[in-house]
C-alpha cells in the first residue's frame, strides 16, 4: 500500500502518473480539509473533490478544480439574481456538492467522501484527514481573513503576516493508513496551507516518523509553479526554496525530489535527510506526471 499526502494541484497531477503504472487499489490518498467551507449553502470541499475528479478521470486540467467541459447556468443566474458566489461551481459540480452536503446530514465526512468515491467508480481509497471542521485565517496588510476571500477575492495580492489554523484529530483509517504503508507519499503541494494541515493533524507526525516518506518539492529556482506558497513560506520565516520545504518536512522525511535547478542544494539538503534526487519536477503531460511518478516509486514498480 501507497499513502499520498494531497492538496488540489500540485498532488492531484503526480497521482494522474502514479494510476498509471501502480494498481489503483494500492494507492490510499490524505486530502487537506482546512480550507473547506460553505459556500451559497453548499459544504464545499475543494482539496477532496479535485481528488476525486482526478482519480476518476473527469477533472477540469485548465483550473485544477470542477469537473471538464462542465456548464455554469445557476453560477451565472446567482450572479443575475443579486447572490453571486466566490467560487465559480459549474452545474454538474454544484450537483457533486449537493449529494454531499445531503450525505452529510447523517454520515461523517470521511463516510460521505467514501460513498461519492464508489458513486464514480474509483478503487484507490481518498480519507480526508479529518471529520472534524477546519477554520484558517490569513493574516494580512489588509486585516485577517478567509483563505477563498484571500485567493480568489484579493487574487492573493496582499502582503501576509501569519497563517493560523486549528489543529484537529484525524479522520479514522489516517493514522493506520500511514502505519501501514509501504511507503509515503508527500506531493508537490503547498506546505504551508495543504500539506501543513494534514502533518498537523493529531498523530500524523508521529506515524511518520516510523515509516519511508518521500516528498516531492513544489518549488523550483526559488519560486512555486503556482499559486501562494511563497507568501506564506515567507510569512513563517521560511526560505523560499527546496531548502525551506524540506525544513518543514525534515522532523519525518528520509527521501527528497527536487528540481535540477534546486542542485546547488543537495549537499545542503543532505545535511538533514538521508536522500536527494534531483529530477525536472515540471508536470505539463502524462508522460511527465508518469516519469516523476515512476522516480519516485522506485523500485515499487
Ligand atoms: C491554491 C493552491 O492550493 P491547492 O489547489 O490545494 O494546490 P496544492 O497545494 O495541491 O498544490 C499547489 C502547489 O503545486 C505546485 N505545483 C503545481 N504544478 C506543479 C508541477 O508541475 N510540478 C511541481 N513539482 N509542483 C507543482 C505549486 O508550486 C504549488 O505550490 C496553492 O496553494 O498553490
Ligand atoms: O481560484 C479559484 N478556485 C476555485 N476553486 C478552488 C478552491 O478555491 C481551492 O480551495 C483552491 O484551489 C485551493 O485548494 C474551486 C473549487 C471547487 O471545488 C469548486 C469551485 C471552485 C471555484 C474556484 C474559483 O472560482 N477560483
Ligand atoms: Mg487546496
Amino acid at each position: 500500500m501507497i499513502t499520498v499526502l494531497s492538496g488540489g494541484t500540485g498532488t492531484p497531477k503526480l497521482l494522474q502518473g502514479m494510476k498509471e503504472i501502480i494498481n489503483p487499489s494500492q494507492i490510499t490518498v490524505i486530502v487537506n480539509t482546512v480550507e473547506d467551507d460553505y459556500f451559497s449553502g453548499l459544504y464545499v470541499t475543494p482539496d477532496i473533490d479535485t481528488v476525486l475528479y482526478t482519480l476518476a478521470d473527469i477533472i477540469n486540467e485548465d483550473t485544477w478544480y470542477g469537473i471538464k467541459d462542465d456548464t455554469f447556468i445557476t453560477h451565472e443566474m446567482l450572479k443575475k439574481l443579486g447572490c453571486p458566489e466566490l467560487l465559480r461551481i459549474g452545474d454538474k459540480d454544484r450537483a457533486f456538492k449537493i449529494q454531499k452536503t445531503l450525505l452529510l446530514e447523517d454520515h461523517s465526512l470521511s463516510e460521505a467522501v467514501d460513498i461519492q468515491r464508489k458513486s464514480l467508480g474509483i478503487r484507490s481509497k481518498v480519507i480526508p484527514m479529518s471529520d472534524e471542521p477546519s477554520e484558517i485565517k490569513i493574516f494580512t496588510e489588509k486585516g485577517p481573513m478567509s483563505f477563498h476571500q484571500f485567493l480568489i477575492k484579493e487574487k492573493s495580492e496582499p502582503e501576509v503576516f501569519d497563517i493560523h489554523y486549528n489543529i484537529v484529530r484525524p479522520a479514522p483509517g489516517v493514522i493506520e493508513a500511514i502505519k501501514d504503508s509501504e511507503m509515503v507519499i508527500i506531493g508537490p503541494s503547498n506546505p504551508v496551507t495543504s500539506i501543513g494541515p494534514i502533518i498537523s493533524t493529531k498523530g500524523v507526525k508521529k506515524a511518520l516518523e516510523q515509516v519511508s516518506v518521500t516528498a516531492v518539492s513544489p518549488i523550483a529556482g526559488g519560486m512555486p509553479f503556482s499559486g501562494p506558497a511563497a507568501k506564506f513560506m515567507e510569512a513563517l520565516g521560511y526560505e523560499v526554496s527546496s531548502m525551506g520545504v524540506c525544513q518543514i518536512y525534515a522532523d519525518f522525511l528520509d527521501k527528497f525530489v527536487i528540481d535540477e535547478k534546486d542542485s546547488h542544494l543537495e549537499e545542503k539538503i543532505e545535511k538533514l535527510i538521508k536522500e536527494v534526487t534531483i529530477t525536472n519536477t515540471k508536470m505539463e503531460n502524462l508522460k511527465d506526471k508518469i516519469r516523476l511518478a515512476r522516480i519516485i516509486l522506485g523500485e515499487i514498480v
